[in-house]
């Protein structure tokens, strides 16, 4: 069936992708419907082509790293892949990974990854992130800063012109104690770009969201741009009661971006 504008992605050299996208026969030739979902899709499986057999793998998290860890798991099934170890980011991944039969590892057995796949709330146009929306920031960062290649996936709905773009929110991992507090100061170091902090919470009882490593979520919504990165970085870091950001700054070495006008692949040391 030709489609004339289908992504890229389509072509015939990933023939599991085009046939997980193609629409069912029964729909009429009108122009087909790409889901947000099938754009995650794509960009996970085109990330996938770099993983090869021995590696050790940072597997990411959230709906568009699901599909990755899906992938290396069939490929490892089909023997196409082998000898893969996972190092999981969250409780999330580390159950989806088992159910699937990935051996897993940590980071206390190997302190040098190969490859980390994983999404992004953000991507800046220097490939800086925004992740943790999904609240597994801390053992996303612990995993990806000691990653040789970390490829993230993400559909085009991700890419901002800066960091907090979005409008949406920027994670803050905190401690428990005295979190009103801590999320007080945060704010105030934002006070000029109109900051709002926001612990974010579960369930119609407003119960705090407590991640796996047992701390509460701040998530801060800038109004404007937060100038310099790394001064916003150090100055959130060194308040005490903050555990990690979610800001991943010159992080990751490619950006796969899924979209309407197919896949695209940035590097980081091309495009800087
Ligand atoms: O950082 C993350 C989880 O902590 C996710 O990678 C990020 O939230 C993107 O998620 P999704 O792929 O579901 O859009």
């Amino acid at each position: 069936m030709a489609i004339p504008y289908l992504p890229n992605f389509m072509g015939s050299d990933n023939p599991p992708m085009a046939a997980a996208l193609l629409l069912p026969s029964s729909v009429p030739l009108s122009p087909p419907i790409f889901s947000q979902d099938d754009y995650k899709k794509a960009a996970a499986y085109k990330a996938v082509e770099f993983v090869h057999s021995g590696m050790v793998l940072g597997l990411g998290t959230g709906s568009t790293a699901k599909h990755a860890v899906d992938r290396i798991a069939e490929l490892l099934r089909q023997g196409t892949l082998k000898d893969i170890v996972g190092i999981p980011t969250s409780k999330k991944t580390y159950d989806q990974a088992v159910s699937l039969g990935i051996p897993l590892s940590d980071l206390d057995s190997h302190h040098v990854i190969d490859l980390a796949i994983d999404g992004a709330d953000e991507v800046d146009p220097h490939l800086n992130l925004v992740k943790g929306r999904g609240g597994s920031l801390l053992r996303e960062k612990m995993v990806e800063c000691v990653c040789k290649k970390f490829i993230v996936i993400v559909d085009e709905s991700k890419l901002v012109e800066y960091i907090g773009g979005s409008g949406l929110a920027m994670p803050v991992e905190v401690v428990p104690y005295c979190w009103k507090f801590t999320a007080v100061r945060l704010q105030n170091l934002f006070e000029d770009t109109d900051c709002v902090a926001k612990l974010r919470t579960v369930g119609d009882d407003g119960e705090p969201y407590v991640t796996d490593n047992g701390n509460y979520i701040v998530d801060l919504y800038f109004k404007k741009a937060i100038g310099d990165l790394k001064v916003a970085s150090d100055r959130i870091l060194r308040l005490a009661g903050v555990v990690e950001h979610g800001m991943f700054l010159d992080m990751a070495t490619t950006v796969i971006v899924a979209g309407e006008l197919g896949i695209t692949i940035k590097n980081k040391e091309l495009d800087e």
